[in-house]
């Protein structure tokens, strides 16, 4: 299957969580077993060649498929989340959102330096969040070797953000 007959089973809710949101839901891809399958399959193919010490996965939607990456992969998982959430000594970021800011935090102890990380979350739509979450694992000493989403917004052009990077998605919508 091409990765992007896998948006058949992406669902699309107008004007969420805000007016000229075009929300696109995966809860309807992670519901189909075979959805669920081949998106883990091709997130895996895009990895598989390249040695990856963790699997950095972005809260909350990063966490559906991160630790199965990190399984199949033979990394280990470390969770960026929102600010606030974390027990021990953090790294913090605040970004952008497409609808409103956010701070995201990691532990510092998570990441040794010189780790090879792979940046993971579900949809890249301006890039602020994981331009962010870059910049806290290359603080942290991270160097991060792909980024992988399972939806690109590409009418955003967030791609720019992210030049020298290895960056994989699945599905791509080109516009609105
Ligand atoms: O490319 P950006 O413009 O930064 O937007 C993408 C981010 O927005 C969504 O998360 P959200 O903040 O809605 O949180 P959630 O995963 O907890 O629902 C999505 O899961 C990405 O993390
Ligand atoms: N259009 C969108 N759909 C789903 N998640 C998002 N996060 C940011 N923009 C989004």
């Amino acid at each position: 299957m091409m990765n992007q007959e896998l948006e058949k089973y992406i669902r699309s809710i107008k004007n969420f969580p805000k007016d000229g949101i075009d929300f696109k839901d995966i809860t309807t891809l992670l519901k189909d077993p075979k959805g669920l399958l081949q998106t883990g399959n091709a997130l895996y193919d895009f990895a598989k060649e390249i040695p990856i010490d963790k699997v950095v996965g972005i809260e909350s939607r990063g966490f559906f498929y991160g630790p199965l990456l990190a399984m199949k992969l033979q990394a280990g998982f470390v969770p960026i989340r929102k600010t606030g959430k974390l027990p021990a000594e953090t790294v913090h970021q605040t970004y952008a959102l497409e609808y409103g800011s956010d701070t995201i935090e990691v532990h510092k102890d998570a990441i040794a330096p010189g780790d090879k990380i792979l940046l993971h979350d579900d949809l890249l739509a301006t890039g602020g969040t994981a331009r962010a979450a870059c910049d806290l694992i290359e603080k942290a000493g991270g160097e991060i070797v792909q980024i992988s989403f399972i939806i690109e917004l590409a009418f955003l052009n967030a791609r720019e953000k992210f030049e020298g990077y290895d960056l994989r998605t699945l599905i791509r919508y080109d516009k609105e």
